[in-house]
């Protein structure tokens, strides 16, 4: 049962193979035997998921199942879950738990699915490895001296490992599609304000956007259906119709055109990797598809932009960590200012602190039109070079890293290195654009990921070009090796 899909899991539950009980019960004891190799979970929600399953059990007996009722799910630790838990990686909030649900929780809670946890994260999902995290880094299940990628390592890690069969994680810069490539699952980030970001710990709200990590992109459009839509719990939630993403997962492919972007092929990413991208590209050529070079010439400016507006946005959303409200209070303090000097050193990490300086700095008088202003001024050609690309093509095709999973400590000292690890999927982020990233071969025995973009709430027509996808190729149902015989 653990390697079943969320939708064979569905079909399994329905026909009586087993109870969601049943299932919850050998799951956590699947995590608890085995997650000691990867640390992908930071907090196991036990005796709730028990009780939810049991629920959900009543009510399919009851004849009120949802396709979601009764099916696993773990959440990212930075979404806000009544009565579990929320760290967000950091020992700021080792002792918070929210006395609310994010809109993306409840909503998942209310299709009848089964939270088993919280999963392992960068601190404040600051990072692209994992290894930022308060509760030590996450590990890749396919080489477990390997880092699986950030920030949503843990989730990625989960679903590789067979741990869950879905999980939900966050990308403000790559930390979806980015552990999903360098862990071989399906990952998905929608269009900025698909999906309500009510309840998720913000790092910059005007990046950050939750999305679905799968074994799938059948999976992915399954979960999306029950997180995207309307909420006015968040003001930057789209009123947008959502569409039903299941219904245009078959439709075909013949005369899809697709962009390859000449600056993502270029020298300085694994060559393994562009004959991989190239390889899947064939396969949509077989199926009909046309495809012809495009330009996205300010794409290598998108990491100095970010990187100036991503922190800009962090010090002012991180300066409510004060130890006044919640979360980590420093001992003693001797008056106001010490409370909040103290705090924030002993609450947050390195890399926190060096975005909420660098942040500070560029929003400060007299450098803000230097930095932040031209960054902003930045991120508008960026995303004019997509618009006018997907003009002319339905959907971008390109690397989603320029290497695969890397060695634990490689780039921990060098922020920089770290940093470039985005430098394909950060300027969808400026754009606001949805992205995708699908297993589609090897590097040698790590897994590299395909990225799809499309244009703004066109996640039913990459959901759609990914599944085809997996429909003629089998990359997405490889496992790690010292897993295969479970
Ligand atoms: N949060 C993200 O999307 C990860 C990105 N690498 C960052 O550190 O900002």
């Amino acid at each position: 049962m653990f390697n079943l899909t969320l939708s064979e899991l569905s079909q399994a539950l329905s026909q009586g193979q087993f109870s969601s009980l049943e299932l919850t019960q050998a799951l956590l004891e699947r995590i608890k035997r085995l997650d000691s190799q990867y640390n992908s979970f930071i907090t196991l929600s036990e005796e709730q998921a028990l009780l939810q399953a049991k629920a959900a059990d009543a009510s399919r007996a009851a004849g009120h199942a949802t396709p979601l009722t009764g099916l696993p799910v773990a959440h990212k630790d930075l979404f806000c879950t009544q009565g579990i838990r929320t760290s967000c990686g950091s020992r700021m909030l080792d002792n918070f738990v929210s006395p609310y649900n994010a809109t993306l929780v409840e909503r998942l809670n209310q299709a009848g699915m089964v939270t088993l946890g919280k999963t392992n994260m960068d601190e404040f999902a600051m990072g692209s490895s994992n290894e930022s995290s308060y509760y030590g880094p996450a590990r890749n299940p396919w080489d477990s001296q390997r880092v699986p990628g950030g920030s949503s390592g843990g989730s990625a890690a989960a679903v590789a490992a067979r741990l869950v069969p879905a999980a939900t994680g966050s990308d403000t810069g790559g930390s979806i599609r980015q552990p999903a490539a360098l862990c071989g699952i399906t990952g998905l980030k929608p269009t900025y304000g698909r999906i309500s970001r009510y309840g998720m710990i913000a790092y910059a709200s005007s990046f950050d956007q939750a999305g679905p990590m799968t074994r799938s992109a059948e999976d992915a459009a399954l979960l999306l259906q029950a997180m995207a839509g309307e909420d006015p719990l968040d003001s930057t939630c789209a009123v947008h119709p959502v569409p039903d993403y299941r219904a245009s997962l078959n439709n075909s492919l013949s005369g899809l055109r697709i962009g390859l972007p000449k600056e993502y092929f270029a020298e300085g990413t694994d060559p393994e990797i562009l004959q991989r991208v190239r390889e899947a590209v064939a396969e949509f050529e077989k199926m009909g598809a046309q495809v012809k070079e495009v330009s996205l010439p300010n794409t290598q400016l998108s990491i100095p932009a970010y990187y100036i507006l991503a922190p800009a946005e962090a010090s002012s959303n991180l300066s409510r960590f004060d130890g006044v409200r919640y979360g980590h209070r420093c001992a003693a303090p001797k008056d106001l200012e010490d409370l909040y000097k103290r705090t924030r050193e002993e609450g947050f990490g390195t890399e926190v602190k060096r975005r909420i300086m660098v942040g500070t700095y560029a929003l400060s008088e007299g450098f803000y039109d230097a930095y932040y202003r031209k960054a902003q001024q930045i991120r508008r050609l960026i995303q004019q070079d997509f618009v006018r690309v997907l003009q002319d093509v339905d959907v971008i095709m390109a690397p989603v890293t320029p290497c695969a999973a890397f060695p634990l400590g490689e780039k921990n000292s060098d922020p920089v290195s770290m940093y470039m690890e985005d430098v394909f999927t950060l300027s969808l982020n400026l754009a606001g654009l949805p992205g995708m990233s699908i297993p589609c071969g090897f590097s040698g025995h790590l897994p590299v990921g395909l990225q799809l973009i499309g244009n703004y709430f066109d996640e039913a027509r990459l959901l759609n070009i990914a599944h085809q996808y997996q429909q003629v190729t089998d990359w997405h149902q490889h496992t790690p090796a010292n897993l295969s015989e479970d």
